[in-house]
């Protein structure tokens, strides 16, 4: 026969959907979820990293064998000569799967979303790609850090023939390590040095990224101030 809902069905009905709508979890908990990352907190978060990652390269090279023999200014100039060449290969490993799946789409979400403008985004990615297909082990990515940093024509280094005795055998051990760890692929050493070349052009990009930042008012942290004269 008809169902009928009783009144006093329709009022316990009202009390519990009532009661049901009351209780949700405040707005500003679940907002989390769906926040996207402002571009001021992308900003500060690369920054962070970006200070941190100069603090690790500063012991990195402090361990390379002789650099500490050079002359203290042309320690300096190599250092703030490379710095973001450096930092070009480390963010770049991040993309050739040195972490977990989900960690390079959120890094590479929050470059996009950092202020760069979309000019610089682009060979960004492409030098994250090319490194990314080499699959450098983590002794040629050491390497290629070490010669990247004893590059003997940076600017204001005065001993460049110093700073070229250190950084031939490093080349040479590069050169043999390829084609041990490659021996499919003997261009694959002249393909490493392909990317120190393309990190060269990234220098010039870089300069632009930090005056499009400081144009709009963003503040960098003093050690990287100091290693980028900004400020
Ligand atoms: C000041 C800041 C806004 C900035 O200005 N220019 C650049 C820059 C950008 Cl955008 C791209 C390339 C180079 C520079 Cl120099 C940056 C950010 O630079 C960095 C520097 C190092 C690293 C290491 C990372 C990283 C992640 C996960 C894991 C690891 C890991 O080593 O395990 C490393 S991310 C990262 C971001």
């Amino acid at each position: 026969e008809k169902v009928e809902i009783t009144k006093e069905q329709e009022a316990l009905m009202k009390l519990i959907v009532e009661a049901y709508n009351k209780h949700q979890i405040p707005q500003d908990v679940t907002k989390q979820l769906v926040r996207f990352y402002s571009t001021e907190e992308n900003f500060l978060l690369l920054t962070e990293i970006a200070t941190s990652q100069v603090q690790v390269l500063v012991e990195f090279t402090k361990n390379i064998p002789g650099f500490l023999s050079l002359d203290h200014e042309d320690q300096i100039a190599l250092l703030k000569g490379s710095a973001v060449e450096a930092m070009f290969l480390r963010s770049a490993q991040v993309f050739s799967r040195k972490m977990p799946k989900g960690h390079t789409e959120v890094l590479e979400e929050r470059i996009r979303k950092s202020g760069i403008s979309e000019e610089f985004i682009t060979p960004l990615f492409n030098f994250y790609k090319s490194v990314g297909e080499l699959h450098m082990v983590l002794e040629e990515q050491a390497l290629l850090t070490a010669i990247t940093i004893l590059t003997p024509d940076r600017p204001y280094v005065k001993d460049q023939q110093a700073v070229e005795r250190l950084q031939e055998p490093m080349v040479n051990l590069l050169k043999k390590l390829c084609v041990l760890q490659h021996p499919q692929e003997p261009q694959y050493f002249a393909r490493l040095l392909g990317r120190l070349t393309e990190l060269r052009t990234l220098n010039h990009y870089h300069a632009e990224m930090l005056t499009s930042w400081r144009v709009n008012d963003h503040k960098f942290t003093p050690l990287l101030c100091e290693i980028w004269d900004v400020q």
